[in-house]
Formats: C-alpha cells, structure tokens, sequence
C-alpha cells in the first residue's frame, strides 16, 4: 500500500516537472521568434516580456513605447520585435517602412486586431474594431457622415456647448479649475448631442448619468484590466467563453438610451441635424439622403445596417470623440498657459478672425484660424492621445529590402509617440514650438507625424476633432487669461492607468476673465 501511494507520487511529480519542462521550452520559443528571425529586441523579462514596467505602472504604455523606440532607432535599426508577455509583436519605426503597412501595402495590414464580439457584447461590434469585409462596408457607408457639409450642419450645437462652457467658468469664478474634467464634460454635451440627439448638461450637472458612463469607459478597473488582457492574448478562446469587453452597466445604459431616441424619432419623423440622424437613414434606407425622410422608400437599395449595428457606431462615436479631443485641449492649455507669448498670439489670431467674420464664430471662421492649426498640430505632436498604433497581418508579408517574412496573425504596434519625439525629425523635441508646423519646416517624411493614424484605417472623425477643439479653445482664449496652477503637479505625470495618454492629478489652471 506504501510503494503504491509512493509510486503514484512519483509519477504526479514526474508529470509535474515534464509539464513545466514543456511549458518552459514553449515560452522559450515563443519568447526567441524575433532573435529567429535576425529581427531585434529591447531587453525582455521572463514571462512579462518588454510589459514589466506598464504591468508594474512604473511607466505608461506610452512612455513604454517611446523607451522602445529609443531603444532600437539609437541602435540605428528600420523595425524591431517585441513581446507583450510571451507574445511577438512587430515594432517598425522607419516611416518609410511605416507608410508601406499604413498606406501602400494596407491589403496586407486591414484589421487592427481588436477583441470583438458581435453576439455577446454588441456595442463592441464599431468600426474601430470590425475586420476585413464588414470593416471596408461600413467604413463606405459612414465617410459620408463626416463631410464638411454635415460639419457645418452641427456646428451650432458646438456653438451652444461652448456658451454653456463659459457660463460655468464664469460661475466658478477665481478658483484654479481643473481643466481637463471641465473640458471632458464640453466634449461629452457636444457628442452626446449630435451622437445621440440628447442634451447631456454634464456642464451644469458634473454628475449626470451620461458623463459617469463615459467616465466609466475610460476608468478601468482590475477586471476590467484582466479581461483585456485575456482577449488580447487568446481572443478565440475569450470569444468562446462569450466574454464581453465593454461593461454591463455602459451596455445597458446606452443600448436603452439609443433604442428610445431611434424609436422616439420613427414614430414622430423627427429631423435633427445630427450623426444619430444620419445613422437612422442608413438603418432604414441604407444610405444618406438630403431631406429629413427616416423612413424607407421603395428604391432603396435594401443594403441597410441593423439596429445593433447603429448602435455600436453611435457609442464609438462617443468614446473615440470625447476624451480625445478634451485631451487634446487640455495639453494645449497646459502649453498655452506655461508659454504666455504663443497663448497672446493665438488669441490675438481669434479676435482678428472674429473681426473679419463680424464677430460671429463660424464654421469659415475657424478653417481661417491658421495660427491655432499649427499650435493644436504642435499639441498632437508632444502628446498625442493615442501614443500607438495597432494593427495585424492579415497575408503574409514581405519587409520591402528584407528577406523577413511577417506571418498572417501577427501584430504590430506602430510607435507614434517614439516619431514624436524622435529629435532627427523634431529637434529639442520637449520644447512647444507650433513653427515646426509652418509651411517652411514641413519637409520631413509625412509619417512622422500621425496623431490621426493614416491610410484607409485613418480617424474617421478627424474632422469633427479638429473643429471641436478648434472652438473650445477659441471661445475660451477670447475670454480667458490662462496660467498654471500651483495645484498642478510638475514636471507632468502620466498615468500608468490609462491607453490615452493622460496626467497624473489633474492639470489645474487658473483662469482671468478678460473684461
Ligand atoms: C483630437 C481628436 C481625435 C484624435 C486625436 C483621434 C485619433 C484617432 C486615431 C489615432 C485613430 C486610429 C487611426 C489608425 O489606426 O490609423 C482613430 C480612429 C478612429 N476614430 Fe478618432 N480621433 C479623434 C477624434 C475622433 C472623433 C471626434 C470621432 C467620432 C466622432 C472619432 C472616431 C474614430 C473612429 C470611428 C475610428 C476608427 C476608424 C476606422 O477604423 O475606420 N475620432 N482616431
């Protein structure tokens, strides 16, 4: 009886250690592709791999990124590989070499590699994440949402947020403010208006249900965390387990939110000028037409998006539009308000523009605002709110002048932070100078510069970005004085917590009324 249970626990303790040998050996090959392939790699850290310090938060990812950058552009190489945990991603940092995956050989780098799950967890189902087919479909379908005739058409909700904006600031009065919550709420009235048709008021009310769930979005918590991180490493098998990415209580709340304004707006034939109108149309008609009709005609051409579909992009309108471009604002005033001469400058700019345009803010007006588009590029370059880029091989390629071969299913990450602030591109790159963006300094490689990503999978609401920040910061710098707060913690902290780059703290500014 004693040999036996001795012998079934050498046998246990046997399988043991073969199982670890075998788990090792896998880690081991997976962790030395790169090296394979004559590719190289930032020094790793076993299991971990080149994610030690962002899982630690010692560093943001995008400040991981920019280390990595560094790391292989001071070794005078084209790209490199490294490993998110056991797994190999391709890290080219050459903008030649960038531009052919972006641009010249997108056939081959279509999907960004994002967790989806259309059945399960629908609102993930948005143009950001869909892939192949079903991504270049829906792309067609919604570019036209975003000329500048439908710019134009929502330009006076923009005008309206940015009244309740000054108001509010008024009404606060003297105390330093923290700007990037007050601009975060601008951004949530102005989406939440023409995604959703919906007067937001975070801007009176700071803690309306809508501004919360947007928050909620960008708050991850630990499981939250974990979740990604499962579906980043083995997406199929998150898939068959039905996991879903965004959270219960922002599906519930924006699947019931979007469902009674489409139903609102069917049954009274509603006409808003507004993105949920455009999405309606392409619901029930599949296309876009001028007048405010909802309903479908008989020559429609039958090629319509389902409800659920409507749904995913009006809520990844929302959340790739409002934190972006409140951060985009926020840097800026930072920049504005640490460097007192381009903030003079920039407003004096918007007093003269408003000048020529008899003292209204119009569409026109902001286009002609040539000082404030190479100090709003200038604030993309040093912080740009999504320090990298994602994408996946979806057939097999060859790096042009290379014999490497990059395998279908493999990931990239594209360092846009790194060609930021690489100083070749942009000397004393730590240094706000919006001149690197006048006509005269704009010789180097277009892929230095790629706040907005680029080729086919480029920002579809650029657009709507620029205006919206264009108008926050010309209504405030026509009626504010901007410095730095002492509450402000300097040098600027990232957060290790958040994929858009953000502070530590808060930015707090004091603003002077101008009289
Ligand atoms: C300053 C503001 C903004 C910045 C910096 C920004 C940045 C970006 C970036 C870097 C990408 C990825 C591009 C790539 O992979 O090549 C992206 C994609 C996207 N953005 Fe924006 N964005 C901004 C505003 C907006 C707004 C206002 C909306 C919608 C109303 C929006 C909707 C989207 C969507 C739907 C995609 C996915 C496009 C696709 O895959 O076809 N963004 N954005």
């Amino acid at each position: 009886m004693f040999l036996k249970w001795v012998s079934w626990k050498i046998e246990l303790f046997t399988l043991f250690v073969g199982a670890t040998i075998l788990l090792i050996l896998w880690l081991k090959r997976r962790t030395t592709y790169f090296q394979r392939m004559g590719i190289p790699t930032p020094p790793t850290t076993f299991l971990l791999g080149n994610m030690r310090d962002s899982i630690s938060q010692k560093r943001s990812f995008g400040e991981e990124t920019k280390w990595q950058y560094n790391y292989l552009k001071a070794k005078n190489k084209l790209h490199g590989g490294i490993y998110l945990f056991w797994n190999a991603v391709y890290f080219p940092i050459d903008p030649e070499l960038i531009k052919h995956i972006m641009q010249n050989d997108f056939h081959h780098f279509v999907d960004r590699g994002v967790y989806v799950n259309e059945e399960d967890d629908p609102l993930s189902a948005h143009l950001f994440s869909l892939k192949g087919k079903k991504w270049k479909n829906l792309r067609a379908k919604l570019t036209p949402t975003f000329t500048s005739g439908k710019m134009k058409m929502m330009f006076g909700v923009l005008l309206k947020c940015g009244k309740d904006f000054v108001d509010e600031i008024d009404r606060i009065k003297h105390e330093p403010i923290d700007i990037k919550d007050m601009l975060a709420r601008f951004t949530t009235d102005i989406i939440g208006s023409c995604a959703f048709g919906l007067e937001c008021n975070s801007m009176k009310e700071p803690n309306n249900e809508f501004r919360e769930k947007g928050k909620k979005v960008f708050d991850a918590g630990i499981i939250d965390n974990l979740k990604g991180l499962l579906t980043f490493i083995m997406p199929e098998f998150a898939k068959s387990l039905g996991m879903r990415i965004t959270n219960d209580e922002v599906t519930k709340f924006f699947m019931k939110v979007i469902s009674d304004t489409v139903k609102y707006r069917e049954k009274n034939n509603i006409y808003r000028k507004d993105f949920m109108h455009l999405l309606i149309q392409l619901k029930n008609k599949g296309k876009l037409v001028e007048d405010g009709n909802l309903s479908a005609d008989k020559d429609d051409d039958g090629d319509v998006i389902t409800f659920n579909e409507l749904a995913a992009q009006a809520f990844v309108f929302f959340i790739a539009g409002f934190e972006t471009s409140s951060t985009t604002m926020t840097f800026c005033l930072f920049e504005l308000a640490s460097n007192p001469d381009i903030q003079k400058k920039l407003r004096q700019e918007v007093l003269d523009v408003l000048e020529k345009y008899n003292g209204e803010l119009t569409y026109d007006a902001i286009m002609d605002m040539h000082y404030m588009e190479k100090v709003v590029n200038e604030t993309l370059r040093k912080y740009p709110p999504l320090p990298s880029l994602n994408r996946e091989c979806t057939k097999d390629y060859r790096i042009p002048g290379t014999e490497v071969i990059l395998k279908k299913g493999m990931k990239l990450i594209i360092p846009v932070i790194g060609l930021h602030h690489d100083e070749d591109y942009y000397p004393q790159p730590e240094k706000f100078d919006p001149e690197r963006f006048s006509a005269e300094n704009l010789n180097r490689h277009p892929y230095t510069f790629l706040p907005f990503g680029e080729g086919p999978r480029i920002c579809i609401g650029l657009r709507f970005g620029m205006m919206q920040t264009k108008v926050g910061l010309s209504v405030l710098l026509k009626n504010y004085e901007f410095t730095v707060s002492s509450k402000t913690r300097l040098p600027l902290v990232m957060d290790p917590r958040s994929f858009i780059l953000s502070t530590k703290g808060g930015i707090w500014l004091n603003c002077q009324k101008i009289e």
